[in-house]
C-alpha cells in the first residue's frame, strides 16, 4: 500500500474503507469514515459565548459569537443523522473552586476566570462555576439523548476527564471540532488528541477565539501545519448530509 493510499484513509489504516466520505480540508481532504468519527463541541457555555458572561466580564470581545453556535447546530444535525457520537466539552469548577486549583497550581495565575475574579470579588462564585447560568451550555446547544457531557477543569479535554475511554470504547478516530476558544481549549484539545493518535478536524466557521481576531487565524495555521486538519460547516454538511 503506497503512502498516499495510507494517507488518504484517515484513521484506521485499511485499505478497504477506501469510498468513505473525502472530506475537504487544509491542507489536504480527509477520507473519514463516518462510524469512526465524533464531533466534540468544546465549551459552547455562557461563559464564553454570551454576553456577561465570564469572557465578556474579562474584557474579551464575545460580540461576534453567534454564528458559531449557528454553525455548529448545522454541523450537530448532520451529525446526529450520520450517527456521529456528539460530545459536549463543559469547562469549570466545583462552587468552592477546589478543582480550580491554589496558588500551587499554574491554574491559579494563568485563568482569567481566576484573575477577573480576584480583581472583582463581587464575581466570586459567579464564574465558571457549576451550577450557574456562566457554566451552563449556551440554550441553543440544549444536549439531546445519546448526547455526551464531559465536565473538564483544564483547558483540554483529555487531561483528568474520560473523554479518551469514552471515545476508544465507540472505536472513534477522528474527531471534528467546534467551539470557544480556537486558540485555547479547541487548539489544546485537538493538540492533545493528535499526541493520542486521534485525526482532528476544526471547522474554522464554527470556532472563535479569545483575543484578537488573527488568533484564530494563527491558531488555524498552527492546527493545520503542526496537529490536524481545517475544514468548514458547509463542507462538513455536504459531506455527511445522509451518510451513516
Ligand atoms: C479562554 C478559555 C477557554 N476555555 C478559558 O477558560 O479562559
Amino acid at each position: 500500500m503506497s503512502a498516499g493510499e495510507i494517507f488518504e484513509v484517515s484513521g484506521c489504516f485499511q485499505a478497504r474503507q477506501t469510498g468513505q466520505p473525502v472530506l475537504p480540508a487544509k491542507p489536504e481532504a480527509l477520507t473519514l469514515n463516518p462510524a469512526e468519527t465524533a464531533v466534540i463541541v468544546v465549551d459552547l457555555q455562557n461563559a464564553y459565548a454570551s454576553k456577561n458572561g465570564y469572557l465578556d466580564k474579562a474584557g474579551f470581545d464575545v460580540s461576534t459569537t453567534a454564528p458559531v453556535i449557528e454553525n455548529t447546530t448545522k454541523v450537530l444535525e448532520t451529525a446526529r443523522a450520520a450517527g456521529m457520537p456528539v460530545v459536549f466539552l463543559q469547562n469549570g469548577w466545583d462552587a468552592d473552586y477546589k478543582e480550580a486549583g491554589g496558588p500551587g497550581s499554574p491554574n491559579w495565575y494563568k485563568s482569567n476566570a481566576l484573575k477577573t475574579m480576584r480583581k472583582q470579588p463581587e464575581l466570586k462564585g459567579s464564574l465558571l462555576a457549576k451550577g450557574t447560568w456562566d457554566y451552563a451550555l449556551v440554550d441553543a446547544l440544549k444536549p439531546q439523548d445519546g448526547d455526551i457531557i464531559i465536565p473538564k477543569t483544564r483547558y483540554s479535554g483529555f487531561y483528568n476527564t474520560n473523554l479518551d475511554s469514552m471515545l476508544r470504547a465507540r472505536g472513534i478516530r477522528n474527531l471534528v471540532f467546534t467551539g470557544i476558544a480556537t486558540n485555547v481549549c479547541v487548539e489544546s484539545t485537538l493538540r492533545d488528541g493528535f499526541h493520542l493518535e486521534y485525526f482532528g478536524v476544526v471547522l474554522a466557521d464554527a470556532a472563535y477565539q479569545a483575543g484578537p481576531p488573527d488568533i484564530h487565524e494563527a491558531s488555524l495555521f498552527n492546527i493545520q501545519t503542526f496537529f490536524g486538519w481545517v475544514s468548514t460547516t458547509a463542507q462538513f454538511c455536504e459531506v455527511f448530509e445522509g451518510a451513516s
